[in-house]
């Protein structure tokens, strides 16, 4: 398959540099020689048929996969000059850095409060007034403080699903990571919350660099600055958003993108 693995032109500081990146389940390889950069404090998108390792690729990021058994990934992956796959990463230090958040929204069986509070806890000793400040803060970061602001100590399992996928990018937000990986966010909500969830990456986007997997062109055309475009574990290309729309370079995206396929 021909490939253009290029950067977009961009003018913004290169944060994640992905090198020569295989990545196996068990010896099935998903992942085949992926390379590209991703600029910081911009969306990138990544897209593309069922099965072609968008998700992977994102699990790569903050090495969550290491979770699981007989997974592995092979190349580079250099954030801010780090090659986070070296085996002397800190795991703990990377998952603050990069957070993620998942397709379903995954709140912890406690109340709204301290679904935010205790991952604070986890990194940082502060005083409650202190705690009490960043949970005020992560939650108007993730517009959902007015909605919450009066039943704070009600189970976070009590709020919408809209809700509760905000209060997992505020709980995301609340540990100051500086990448967020949201694993098609909004595919579980309905239009309404999906839209606030894409208005709130809209406004995230000045302080972080996120990367989007989704399943919905228009919302890749909508929310990312660019757009990488995989198929069967390689990335086929990797272009501004608005190009990879209106005037890809291969063939295969533009099957994609028309709706030709996938
Ligand atoms: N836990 C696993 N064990 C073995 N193979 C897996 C596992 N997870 C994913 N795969 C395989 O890796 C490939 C890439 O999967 P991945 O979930 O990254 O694709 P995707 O593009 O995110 O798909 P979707 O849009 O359906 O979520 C697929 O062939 C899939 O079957």
């Amino acid at each position: 398959m021909d490939r253009v693995e290029q950067a977009p032109k961009t003018e913004t500081r290169a944060k994640i540099e992905i090198k020569n990146l295989n990545f196996y389940y068990g010896s099935t390889k998903a992942l085949k020689d992926i390379s590209m950069t991703l600029p910081e404090r911009s969306v990138t998108a990544f897209i593309g048929p069922s099965g072609c390792g968008k998700s992977t690729l994102l699990r790569v990021l903050n090495r969550i996969y290491e979770l699981y058994p007989r997974q592995h990934a092979e190349g580079e992956v250099v954030v801010d000059g780090r090659n986070i796959l070296d085996r002397t990463q800190d795991l703990n230090l990377l998952r603050t850095k990069v957070g993620m958040v998942f397709q379903k929204p995954t709140p912890f069986p406690m109340s709204i409060y301290e679904n935010i509070a205790f991952g604070i806890r986890l990194y940082e000793k502060l005083g409650k007034a202190d705690i009490d400040e960043r949970v005020e803060a992560a939650l108007r970061r993730a517009a959902l403080w007015n909605e919450v602001k009066d039943k704070l100590h009600a189970s976070g399992l009590s709020l919408s699903g809209g809700q509760q996928q905000r209060l997992c990018i505020a709980r995301t937000v609340a540990v100051k990571p500086e990448i967020i990986l949201l694993d098609e966010p909004a595919s579980a909500l309905d239009p309404l919350s999906t839209a606030k969830i894409e208005e709130l990456i809209d406004e995230l986007r000045a302080d972080y660099t996120i990367v989007i997997v989704t399943h919905n062109m228009q919302q890749a055309a909508r929310v990312s600055k660019q757009t990488a475009f995989m198929y069967l574990g390689e990335l086929v290309e990797f272009d501004d958003t608005s190009k990879i729309f209106t005037s890809p370079q291969q063939k295969r995206t533009q099957d994609y993108v028309t709706g030709r396929f996938g």
